[in-house]
């Protein structure tokens, strides 16, 4: 019988096979979709299996927030690591000096951060090459991948990462598809564009789900651009993490400066020398930006607030979430909540539950 790993390699040479064109799109749709399942099993832990499962290290996650440092070896992983934390991360001119996962807090804005030093990975590291299933793991379970580049070495490096991350389900800098599907037990399948789409139709939709024995079910593409690959990750939800990425180039001591400001401008991008310590605080401060924490202080009626601690909760918090930070039964008691700062209309203004708040407010719950 043939293995996962084997047939993953037949559909992927099928794929490559195939000339795209009109006629062959639903063919290689399908293969897509095959594709996608049989990696999700490859990813699956086996019972009773030792390694080479889908089990990360075993680092507990600690702070505020995770950050997961990737990269082939020697870009300079842990040399950052051990410039931006307390942790001593051994560094070395060798490939894999790191051989498991390093993990150092890194205090920001009064956040706590865990940095996840991982060991460098290679190409064909989504399909277990070296400790790369391992690695990507534990990327998987980050809030932000910082991705470590050499800016010295050719240019196709990024592009290989992204491709070993997007095979395991990784989506970078990217919004789930804009595309509603709801399993049903009966009924057929229901599929519904709401602009015409330029990428889908019906017949590409309905023989990848045939293929997943799925036939009863409503499809909502509400995304014009959608194509088959955004229609298979929602159909594949429980395996993908959609996770922001820093693209981090390492070692700019190397390069021209023309290559530099080149660097710089891409997106999601910043450049460093951990040698000769330049740019290595923005990276500092783009991390805290990538991550999309706020701060918030708290206040005791009639007592001045506490600027001493504040309190880290993600963008786009509620005051709802705000109690819940607190304490799980908070709201339960909850009647108002008094906010400074610069989601207040009026200071302090008195709102409910649903308002949201904004970086360095101050709050004061009031409890009936
Ligand atoms: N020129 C230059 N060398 C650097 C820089 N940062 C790190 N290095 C060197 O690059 C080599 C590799 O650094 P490491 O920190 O061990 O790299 P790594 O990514 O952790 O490597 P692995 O753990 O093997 O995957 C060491 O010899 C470092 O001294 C830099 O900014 N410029
Ligand atoms: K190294
Ligand atoms: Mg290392």
């Amino acid at each position: 019988m043939v293995n996962i790993t084997e047939k993953i390699k037949e559909i992927e040479d099928e794929m490559r096979r195939t000339q795209k064109n009109k006629a062959t799109e639903y063919h290689l749709g399908l293969l897509k979709g095959k594709l996608a399942r049989l990696r999700a099993q490859l990813l699956e832990p086996a019972a009773g299996a030792g390694s080479g499962g889908g089990a990360g290290f075993d680092v507990s996650k600690s702070g505020d927030a995770r950050v997961a440092l990737v990269g082939f070896p020697s870009v300079g992983k842990s040399t950052f690591l051990s410039k931006i934390t307390k942790t001593k991360s051994e560094a070395a001119a060798y490939s894999f000096t790191t051989l498991t996962a390093i993990p150092g807090v890194l205090e920001y804005g009064g956040a706590e951060i865990q940095i996840l030093d991982l060991p460098g990975i290679i190409e064909g590291a989504s399909e277990g090459k070296g400790r790369g299933r391992q690695v990507i793991s534990a990327a998987k379970t980050s809030d932000l991948v910082l991705m470590v580049l050499d800016a010295t070495k050719r240019a196709e490096q990024r592009a290989l990462l992204e491709a070993e991350l997007d095979a395991v389900g990784i989506r970078l800098n990217k919004e789930p598809p804009n595309i509603y599907l709801k399993i049903k037990n009966a009924g057929g399948m229901k599929i519904t564009f709401q602009t015409p789409p330029k990428y889908l139709d019906e017949k590409m939709i309905y023989n990848v789900m045939r293929d997943y024995k799925i036939l009863n079910c409503e499809i909502l593409v509400r995304d014009e651009n959608a194509t088959i690959d955004d229609f298979i990750d929602v159909v594949m939800k429980d395996h993908r993490k959609y996770i922001r990425c820093l693209y981090v180039y390492n070692k700019i001591d190397g390069i021209s400066l023309e290559f530099l400001d080149q660097l710089a401008r891409e997106p999601y991008t910043a450049v460093m020398s951990c040698e000769l310590d330049l740019g290595v605080q923005e990276v500092v401060e783009r991390i805290w930006k990538e991550l999309r924490l706020m701060r918030l202080y708290t206040k005791r009626k009639g007592e001045d607030p506490d600027f001493s601690e504040a309190m880290i909760v993600r963008r786009d918090s509620s005051i709802e979430d705000v109690c819940d930070s607190i304490h799980r039964t908070l709201k339960e008691t909850f009647k108002y909540a008094l906010v400074w700062g610069a989601s207040a209309r009026h200071v302090p203004q008195r709102v409910g539950l649903g308002h949201m708040v904004a970086d360095e407010d101050v709050v004061s719950i009031v409890a009936k």
